[in-house]
């Protein structure tokens, strides 16, 4: 477990971070500039916070209090970035086997062949990182960011720079090497909700250099507590709340002039209302007796798998997504239409 208060001040950005994460990955998504390198920079000791404690497993790595500072070599970190940073003038397996220093040459040797059965990349422990794909760079980075074992694996943005095929196949090898070779804590930031989706237990969003909401990686993708968390993890539709109130065991709030009734939640005062786009139902006719507007399709787009329409109804803009890809024919811009927002998939938000 790995249990992080830090603060530290990069005038005029301000970090101030508290958050706890298992063994496993825990992802973590925010906005550029929201401290997500500083952060990492801090757990691997490579910058020293002015506040906190950083405590891995009950080792304290930095204690401001107790003036505890482990030197990054001293905390058994291992750290991918998105640039690969391998070694020019090193082998494959030498680039592999630098953090083994010390080691008996067959132990090293040892492992390094292990390791390179484990990325599939043997037969190619003679070349040089100038002879490697992008992709097979990146699992030699991999390798030698775990070859060592550490508590704490830190991955910042390590599959952008790669295709998406490429990526796939990454992520997967991530995932078969972290479920049966590692047994630590890993950080992993992406911009990629979907990533973070798929191969996360848990999630920490951060926002101007705070965490603003952590959890189980479905709760925290369903249920965004607040704005900026619903923008972080691609929630659509956001309207301010101007009145609510409790109606049996649910909640009705106004939103720019519209009454909807919401399942209750937690949140019993929320200041906005939101719903996923793929949770709003199209429709040509009136489709239920509550939560259902009247609007006109404003724009259609066409993607890959589905159409975006946008309805605009009563002073609110409302993104829908239909990922069946039949509906299009249903729809011609400037056709009237209803929109339902089922009451327990709106979701209440503080500010
Ligand atoms: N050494 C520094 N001194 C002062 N400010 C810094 C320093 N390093 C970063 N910053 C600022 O701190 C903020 C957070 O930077 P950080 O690199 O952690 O962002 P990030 O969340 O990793 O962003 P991105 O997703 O774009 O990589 C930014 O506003 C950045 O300009």
């Amino acid at each position: 477990m790995l249990e992080v208060s830090l603060k530290k001040s990069y005038s005029p950005f301000h970090l101030n971070m508290s958050f706890e994460a298992d063994k496993g990955i825990t992802s973590i998504l925010g906005p550029s500039g929201c401290g997500k390198s500083l952060t990492l920079q801090a757990l691997a000791g490579i910058a020293k916070p002015d506040e906190g404690r950083i405590v891995m497993n009950g080792q304290t790595w930095f204690d401001s209090h107790e003036r505890v500072f482990w030197k990054p070599q001293q905390r058994q970190v291992g750290f991918l970035f998105q640039n690969y940073a391998l070694f020019p003038h090193l082998t494959v397996s030498q680039n592999i086997a630098y953090g083994l220093k010390g080691l008996p040459k067959s132990t090293v040797s040892e492992r390094v062949n292990t390791w390179l059965k484990t990325i599939r990349l043997e037969g190619f422990e003679k070349r040089y990182p100038s002879q490697l794909s992008g992709g097979q760079s990146q699992r030699v980075a991999l390798a030698r960011s775990m070859i060592t074992e550490p508590q704490l694996l830190l991955l910042d943005e390590p599959f952008s720079a790669l295709d998406q095929q490429i990526r796939g196949s990454l992520e997967e090898d991530l995932l078969r090497v972290i479920g049966s070779e590692f047994h630590g804590v890993v950080l992993f930031v992406t911009h990629n909700i979907e990533e973070a989706y798929r191969v996360s237990d848990k999630i920490l969003l951060f926002n101007d250099g705070k965490v603003i909401q952590s959890g189980e990686r479905r709760d925290v993708l369903r249920i965004p507590q607040s704005k900026k968390a619903a923008e972080i993890v691609g929630c659509e539709n956001v309207f301010p709340v101007t009145s609510s109130k409790e109606i049996g065991n649910d909640t009705e709030v106004e939103s720019v002039g519209h009454f909807l009734q919401v399942s209750r939640t937690k949140i019993s005062r929320p200041v906005y209302i939101g719903i996923r786009s793929y949770d709003v139902l199209l429709t040509k006719s009136k489709d239920a007796s509550f939560n259902c507007l009247e609007g006109t399709v404003v724009q259609i787009v066409e993607g890959v798998n589905n159409y975006s329409f946008t309805i605009s109804t009563g002073g609110l803009e409302v993104k829908v997504e239909d990922f069946m890809k039949g509906s299009k024919t249903n729809w011609e811009l400037g056709d009237d239409c209803f929109l339902t927002f089922p009451k327990d998939k709106l979701i209440c938000m503080e500010e």
